[in-house]
């Protein structure tokens, strides 16, 4: 299993556990405000909210406006326990102030202001500037989520961000907040993730305001229509999610379209700073620091490249569609960012897709595709830094090139591994892709009932959305399962690769449907269905009690289908 990449710091433990902010005040260090320009408009104070543009400069400071009545709803025991963080920590009223947005009273040296970034946005390849309110792009970036801590804590190097922590200067008119509805997803898909072995930013807080609400569009009860169809008024709550850094794709892509069009002096020294800070802290474990920039720009080019395919399988393995995988979506570290319009499919369908203004673009099965318009983003970024040295020209074409076949390469593995084989066999996945699409299948059901290696299709019917099969659809089913049982590794005993089977095959997915009724108890203040499901969901594999097992490993009930807010949203809000 494997979470977000290692950053390369020595991992050196904390000597004692973390029980105040004061504690973790000693582990802080700022040291990008020595690297990175900070932009030159802003003043210190970080009281800067209003929307504007921001012409140069990597970071914005900004104070987060606090959650009035901040009240605690969940934190993550395993990010806790991996900082070395007591439990008792989330509940001390420094650390509530803090990671509900207020940070004017922190220990010293933490920082009493916070910072946002701009980026870029490509859409499937092409570049945008129309969601910038200017026009020109310099007033996109973090609009509601603003940095308050980058430490060393237990060797590894964190930034810690609120989500809905206000408005900053890419605002764009709007309020700055998350909602609890939103948050709550975000909050357990991130430790879900992390649990099935998918990289990911990471969660470590959740707070909601006892008073404060804000409106967002939103649908009827059992409404069919594609976009909300009503306004409804909702709590509002600061999440706090971890990474080692939160580069986007975007931000590179924000830097070399001002190089490219040399909008200011300084626009081609900031594009190198941006990605030597990118190879600082997501890549110095691969990449030396003592080679030249272009040297540093293929091997990242190749790094990213590999980890972004391995994402992509991944996420195809688990039945995670991301919904929105735009340029700024998409971490330059490699791991998932951004928790909004993404789902866990129920029914398997290569064309899935929970946000319903995304038309197939990012559909679960077309996610390689959209990650190498990504990936291409990032090429025609980094091509900027090369100064037109045709070796090195070339070897990124090659990279750029090279990517489908390596996505496809890393797909076959995924698929290889789902089966329990030991070579991917086109002929049986082809067959089987038929199969699933025809009968109408529960994605996580099949494969997690496949890995119990059945005599027969009885058991695999579990998964079927479809009561009655065709004769001929049977008969094709019983013919491919005997033709996977000639397949499979006969040098395992039956025992062990089901085993093995199961720590590639979910048996509990975070599907939408689960998390409906924990944010609508939520709403009534009774959080116990997010405890319930951060319990399950932290242990995606594990075969869990019969009383859960009735409750979570089932199909999606057929009512459900098609209704808007459980099985497509229009926005993340
Ligand atoms: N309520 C809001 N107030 C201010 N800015 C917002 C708000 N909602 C979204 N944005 C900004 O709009 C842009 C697009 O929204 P998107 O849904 O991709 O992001 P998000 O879910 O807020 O962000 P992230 O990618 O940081 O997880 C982002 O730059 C985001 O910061
Ligand atoms: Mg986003």
């Amino acid at each position: 299993m494997e979470g977000i990449p290692k950053t390369g710091i020595e991992n050196k433990q904390n000597s004692k556990s973390i029980e105040t902010l004061n504690d973790l005040a000693k582990l802080v260090d700022y040291s990008f405000m020595n690297t990175l320009n900070k932009d030159l408009q802003s003043t210190a104070d970080g009281i800067d909210h209003n929307p504007r543009q921001v012409f140069s400069g990597h970071y914005v400071p900004v104070k987060p406006t606090p959650i009035k009545n901040p009240k605690y709803i969940a934190h993550s025991k395993n990010l806790f326990k991996e900082l070395g963080f007591a439990n008792s920590l989330v509940k001390s009223p420094d650390f509530v102030s803090m990671f509900s947005g207020d940070i004017s009273n922190v220990p010293e040296p933490m920082s009493k202001v916070g910072w946002a970034c701009g980026y870029a946005l490509s859409i499937y390849g092409n570049e945008y500037y129309q969601q910038c309110p200017f026009g020109t792009g310099n007033g996109y970036g973090d609009g509601r989520a603003v940095s308050v801590l980058e430490a060393v804590i237990n060797g590894k190097r964190w930034e810690m961000q609120l989500k809905g922590g206000g408005r900053t200067p890419y605002c764009r008119g709007a309020d700055g907040r998350a909602v609890l509805r939103s948050s709550i997803r975000e909050f357990l898909a991130q430790e879900h993730m992390h649990s099935l072995g998918v990289a990911t930013s990471r969660s470590l807080s959740l707070f909601t305001s006892n008073s404060e609400k804000v409106d967002r569009p939103w649908y009827s009860h059992g409404s069919h229509s594609k976009d909300p169809d009503m306004m409804i008024s909702e709590d509002i709550a600061i999440s706090t999610r971890v990474a080692p850094s939160f580069i986007r794709v975007g931000q590179i892509e924000l830097f070399a379209r001002r190089a490219r069009k040399n909008e200011h002096s300084k626009a081609m020294e900031e594009l190198e700073k941006i990605v030597l800070h990118l190879i600082e802290r997501e890549y110095s474990d691969v990449i030396d620091e003592k080679l030249s920039i272009e040297e540093k720009v293929i091997l990242l080019a190749n790094e990213f490249r590999s980890r972004l395919t391995k994402l992509v399988a991944n996420w195809i393995r688990v039945g995670f569609c991301q919904g929105n995988f735009n340029s700024d979506n998409c971490a330059a570290g490699g791991y998932t960012l951004d928790y909004g319009p993404f789902g866990f499919l129920d029914l398997f369908d290569p064309y899935y897709q929970p946000w319903s203004s995304s038309g197939d673009h990012f559909s679960f099965l077309n996610q390689p595709i959209a990650a190498e318009q990504n990936f291409h983003m990032f090429y025609t970024a980094l091509k900027t830094l090369l100064n037109s040295k045709e070796k090195y020209l070339d070897e990124l074409e090659e990279i750029r090139s090279g990517f489908a076949e390596v996505m496809q390469n890393k797909m076959e593995m995924m698929w290889t591994s789902k089966l329990g084989l030991s070579t991917f066999d086109k002929e049986l996945f082809n067959e089987l892709l038929f199969l699933m699409v025809k009968t109408s299948v529960d994605y996580t059901v099949f494969f997690r009932e496949l890995s119990n290696i059945p005599k027969d299709i009885n058991a695999l019917k579990k998964s079927f959305y479809e009561s009655v099969l065709d004769k001929k659809i049977e008969k094709r089913w019983e013919k491919w399962l005997i033709k996977w049982k000639s397949l499979i590794d006969t040098a395992k005993t039956k025992e062990d690769l089901s085993s093995q089977m199961k720590l590639v095959n979910p048996k509990y997915t975070l599907r939408e449907w689960f998390l409906v009724p924990a944010y609508l108890h939520a709403q009534e203040e009774d959080y116990s269905l997010i405890e319930e499901l951060q319990e399950i969901m932290t242990n995606p594999y594990s075969e869990q009690s019969d009383e859960i097992n009735n409750k979570y490993y089932k199909l999606k009930p057929l009512e459900l289908f098609e209704v808007g807010g459980i099985s497509h949203v229009s926005c993340s809000s």
